[in-house]
C-alpha cells in the first residue's frame, strides 16, 4: 500500500471508529438514563427497584470499561465483506440485526484469532488497529494467500508484550494467539487442565475463557457465577481488573484461604505440617477425631428420677452410640438419635425398677402409662442433658479442630501425626481451611452454627445497606440533585436492612462469596500446582458439576502438599475424563532472561521444557557480587535506577533482606524490572528452593539483575557481570 493509500485508509478507518464511539456514547447516555429512571422509580416494590438499580449500574460500568481501544481489528472475507472486532458488540440503532462492531467472543470473530496463511478460513485480510485511548494511531495488515505472507503480522503483539506494565493485568483481546484462542473457546464442559511455563498466558487465557463462557452461557452463568481461585490477595488484585474490562461481573475472586466465609487466617504452617494437612489421609483423621468426641462414660453415671435412680453406664452409652453412628447422619444430627436411644434404654431400666413387685406382665396399660411418664421425665431432665452434652457434644468445625490440635491425646486417638500439635488451636492457617470445610459436612448443622449464620446475615444486611448508600454517594456527581435526594430519602439504611431479611438483592458475586454452600457454574483455578488434595475436595464441593479450568505449571510448584501429577490429583474427581492443553510461548520474559531461567529449570526439572520467548530485548541480565555491608546500597542503586524509568520494579529475596519480598509473594505476578537478591539462599531454602528461584527469575518483562554475597551459584553462570556489561539500557 502506498503511503497515500495508507493515509486515506487510515482516515476512513478513523471515521468509522469515530462512528462506533458515537454509538457507544449514545448507549451510555441511554444506560445512564435507565439508571436514573431506576433510581427514581416509584409504584413498584423497593426491593425490585434495588435489583433494577444494580442491573442498570452494572450496564453503565460495562460500557465505561471498554473505552480504550474499543475496536481493535477488522476482518475481510474473500467475498469482500468486512467485520470490525471489538471489546463489546454494537448494533446499528435503527436495525438491531446489523452489527457495527462484533464482540470478540462472537463466533464470527473467531477467524480474527485463528486465520493463518496456511488456513485462512475464507479470510482475505486481518487488520489490526493501534490506538491510544480513543485515537487510532495506525493499523497493520496481513493479507492471506499472498506469496511471502504467512507469519502473523505481529506488530500489535510485540507492541503489547513489550509495553511497560502498569498497575494490574490488562486484557489481551486484541492479540490473543491461535493456541490461546483454541483454549478460550474450547467447548469441553468438564475439567480442562492448561499447563505452560512462566509467562505463557495461562492466567490471561483462563480469564478470557471465563469472559467467553459468561458470554456464550450467559443464562446459566448469571444464575450460578464463576469462582476464580488464585494464590494470594496481591495476585487477585493484579488480575481483578481484567474481567470488568471484558465486561463481566458475576465472578468471585478468592484464595483457598477465603473459601470458608467468615474465617480469618492468621498463622502459617511449616512446610511439613502443610504437607500433612494437605493429604487426603486427613479425611480419615477428621472422621476419627469426630468419633473420638462420641464418648461412653468411664464410670456409671447415676440419673435421679422422681421415683428411682438409674445408671447411665458404658453398656447403655455404647449401644446408643452404635445406633447413632449407624444412622449415617452427621455428628450434630446423629446426636438426636443418640439421645433418643439413651432415653429409651434408661426408661426401660427405670420402668422395670419402678414396676417391680406391684405390676404384672398382664398390666399392659399401666406399663405403657409408666413408660410414657418416665420418658417424658427423662426428655426434660436437665442433669441428663448435661451428661449427654459431655458424651456427645454439639460441635462446630472450630470447636472440634482447635482442641484436636491442642491435645496430643486427641491427635493420637484420631491417628494424626503428632507434628500437628500446636499450642494455640485457633490460630488458623490456609491449610486448616479445607479441614474446617470438610468438617462442616462431617458435623452437619447445629443450632449454634445456625445462630452464627443468623448473626452473620444480620451483619451483612447492615453492611449491604451501607454499601448501597455509598454507591449512591459515589454517583452523586452524575446525578441530578433532585433524583439523588429522592433516592436517599427512599433508601435509608434501616429500611434496606429490613427488606434484606425478606429478599436478598445482593449481587450474585456478593451472595456467592458469603455462602459456604454456594455452588458455582464454573471454577477457574490458577497456580493450581499449589493446591493440596484437601483443597481440591473443597473446590469440587463448590462445583459439583465439575466444570473447571485449571491452569498451572508443575515445575513452579512451591507447596509440599501441591500436585506432582495432574492425573493423580484429578483421578478421584474426573477419572481420565479431563482434557489437557499446553501453552509453549512465553509472552512475558525476554529470551535473554529465559535462557538463564531455562538453565536452572534443566537442573531441577530435567523433563520440563522451558517456554520459548516471543521476543528478545537486547538487554543481558546481570549479576553482581557484593560484600556483606554493601547489600543495602546495591539494592538502593537498583531502586533509584528504576525510579527514573517507566514501569514497575520489585526486589525479591529471602526473609530478612530489607525491602525485599519472598519469591512466593510474587507468584503469578510480573514486573518490568526484577532484582533477585541472594539467590544462593533462596536455592538453599527447603526442597523447593530451586523452583522458588525459577519463579523469581521469570517475573521480569524487561530487566533482571542478581545480587549475591556468596559466589554465584554455577547454574546462574549465564548472567553477565554487572560491570562487564553496559548498565542496562544506557
Ligand atoms: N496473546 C497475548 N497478547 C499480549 N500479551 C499477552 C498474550 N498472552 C499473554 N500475554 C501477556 O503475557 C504476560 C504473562 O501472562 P500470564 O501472567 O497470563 O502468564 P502465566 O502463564 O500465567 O505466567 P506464570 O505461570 O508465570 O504466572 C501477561 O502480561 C499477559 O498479558
Amino acid at each position: 500500500m502506498s503511503n497515500q493509500g495508507y493515509d486515506e485508509e487510515l482516515r476512513d478507518e478513523r471515521a468509522y471508529i469515530a462512528g462506533l464511539y458515537a454509538r457507544l456514547d449514545r448507549e451510555r447516555e441511554q444506560a445512564r438514563a435507565r439508571y436514573r429512571a431506576a433510581l427514581g422509580e416509584t409504584g413498584i416494590a423497593l426491593v425490585d427497584r434495588d435489583a433494577d438499580v444494580r442491573i442498570r449500574a452494572r450496564e453503565a460500568t460495562r460500557l465505561n470499561a471498554v473505552d480504550n481501544g474499543l475496536c481493535f481489528g477488522r476482518l475481510d472475507t474473500l467475498s469482500g465483506e468486512r467485520g470490525y472486532i471489538g471489546r463489546i458488540g454494537l448494533f446499528d440503532g435503527e436495525n438491531d440485526y446489523e452489527p457495527l462492531l462484533l464482540d470478540w467472543r462472537a463466533p464470527a470473530a473467531r477467524p480474527f484469532y485463528v486465520a493463518t496463511a496456511a488456513s485462512p478460513e475464507n479470510m482475505r485480510r486481518r487488520r489490526q488497529f493501534h490506538s491510544v485511548g480513543r485515537r487510532v494511531t495506525g493499523f497493520t495488515d496481513e493479507v492471506f494467500g499472498r506469496p511471502g505472507a504467512g507469519e502473523r503480522g505481529d506488530a500489535a503483539l510485540l507492541a503489547a508484550v513489550t509495553a511497560p506494565r502498569g498497575e494490574g493485568m490488562r486484557d489481551i483481546v486484541a492479540t490473543i494467539q491461535a493456541e490461546q484462542d483454541e483454549i478460550i473457546r474450547l467447548g469441553h464442559a468438564g475439567v480442562l487442565v492448561v499447563e505452560g511455563g512462566p509467562g505463557t498466558g495461562k492466567t490471561a487465557v483462563a480469564l478470557h475463557r471465563v469472559a467467553y463462557l459468561l458470554y456464550t452461557q450467559r443464562e446459566r452463568m448469571s444464575r450460578t457465577g464463576v469462582l476464580v481461585v488464585g494464590p494470594s490477595p496481591l495476585f487477585l488484585d493484579h488480575i481483578g481488573r481484567v474481567l470488568p474490562s471484558l465486561g463481566e461481573s458475576d465472578v468471585v475472586f478468592a484464595t483457598t484461604g477465603d473459601l470458608v466465609p467468615g474465617l480469618r487466617v492468621t498463622a502459617e504452617d511449616a512446610p511439613e505440617v502443610a504437607r500433612l494437612k494437605g493429604s487426603s489421609k486427613m479425611v480419615g483423621v477428621l472422621a476419627a477425631a469426630v468419633a473420638d468426641r462420641q464418648r461412653v462414660p468411664d464410670e456409671p453415671v447415676p440419673v435421679e428420677l422422681a421415683d428411682v435412680t438409674v445408671d447411665l453406664d458404658r453398656g447403655v452409652a455404647a449401644e446408643a452410640r452404635l445406633e447413632a453412628r449407624r444412622s449415617g447422619l452427621p455428628h450434630n444430627e446423629a446426636r438426636a438419635v443418640f439421645r433418643e436411644h439413651v432415653v429409651a434404654l434408661l426408661a426401660e431400666r427405670a420402668v422395670a425398677k419402678i414396676g417391680e413387685g406391684w405390676l404384672t406382665p398382664a398390666d399392659r396399660g399401666a406399663w405403657a402409662d409408666l413408660r410414657a411418664d418416665v420418658r417424658e421425665e427423662l426428655a426434660e431432665h436437665e442433669q441428663l442433658d448435661a451428661v449427654l452434652d459431655g458424651l456427645w457434644p454439639e460441635l462446630t468445625p472450630e470447636t472440634l479442630l482447635a482442641p484436636l490440635y491442642m491435645s496430643p491425646r486427641r491427635l493420637a486417638a484420631a491417628g494424626a501425626d503428632p507434628a500437628l500439635f500446636r499450642a494455640d488451636g485457633g490460630a488458623w492457617t490456609v491449610s486448616d481451611v479445607p479441614l474446617l470445610d470438610e468438617l462442616v459436612d462431617l458435623l452437619g448443622r447445629d443450632d449454634a452454627a445456625d445462630r452464627t449464620a443468623a448473626r452473620r446475615r444480620a451483619a451483612e444486611a447492615a453492611e449491604y445497606s451501607a454499601g448501597v448508600l455509598d454507591v449512591l454517594k459515589l454517583d452523586r456527581e452524575e446525578m441530578d440533585e433532585d433524583v439523588l435526594l429522592s433516592a436517599e430519602n427512599l433508601l435509608y439504611a434501616e429500611d434496606l436492612a429490613d427488606r434484606f431479611g425478606e429478599r436478598d438483592t445482593r449481587d450474585l458475586a456478593e451472595r456467592a462469596a458469603a455462602d459456604r454452600d454456594w455452588t458455582y457454574g464454573h471454577v477457574v483455578v490458577d497456580e493450581a500446582q499449589e493446591l493440596s488434595e484437601m483443597d481440591w475436595r473443597v473446590l469440587v464441593r463448590r462445583c459439583p458439576s465439575r466444570s473447571f479450568t485449571i491452569v498451572g505449571d508443575l515445575a513452579q510448584r512451591r507447596s509440599a502438599a501441591g500436585a506432582t501429577s495432574w492425573a493423580a490429583m484429578l483421578a478421584p474427581y474426573a477419572g481420565d475424563r479431563w482434557q489437557y492443553r499446553e501453552l509453549t510461548v512465553n509472552y512475558r520474559t525476554p529470551a535473554e532472561i529465559m535462557t538463564v531461567a531455562g538453565a536452572l529449570l534443566a537442573r531441577f526439572a530435567p523433563d520440563a521444557r522451558p517456554p520459548e520467548s516471543v521476543r528478545a530485548s537486547g538487554v543481558r541480565p546481570w549479576s553482581r557480587q557484593v560484600a556483606d555491608g554493601e547489600l543495602p546500597d546495591a539494592i538502593a542503586d537498583f531502586t533509584r535506577d528504576e525510579d527514573g524509568r517507566e514501569g514497575t520494579a520489585v526486589v525479591i529475596g529471602p526473609p530478612g533482606v530489607p525491602g525485599a519480598v519472598p519469591p512466593s509473594a510474587t507468584k503469578g505476578l510480573e514486573f518490568d524490572a526484577v532484582l533477585v537478591v541472594e539467590p544462593e539462599r533462596i536455592l538453599a531454602e527447603g526442597p523447593r528452593g530451586a523452583a522458588e528461584l525459577y519463579v523469581a527469575l521469570t517475573r521480569a518483562t524487561q530487566r533482571l539483575g542478581v545480587l549475591h554475597r556468596e559466589p554465584l551459584p554455577a547454574v546462574l553462570s549465564g548472567l553477565a557481570d554487572r560491570y562487564a556489561v553496559s548498565r542496562p539500557q544506557e
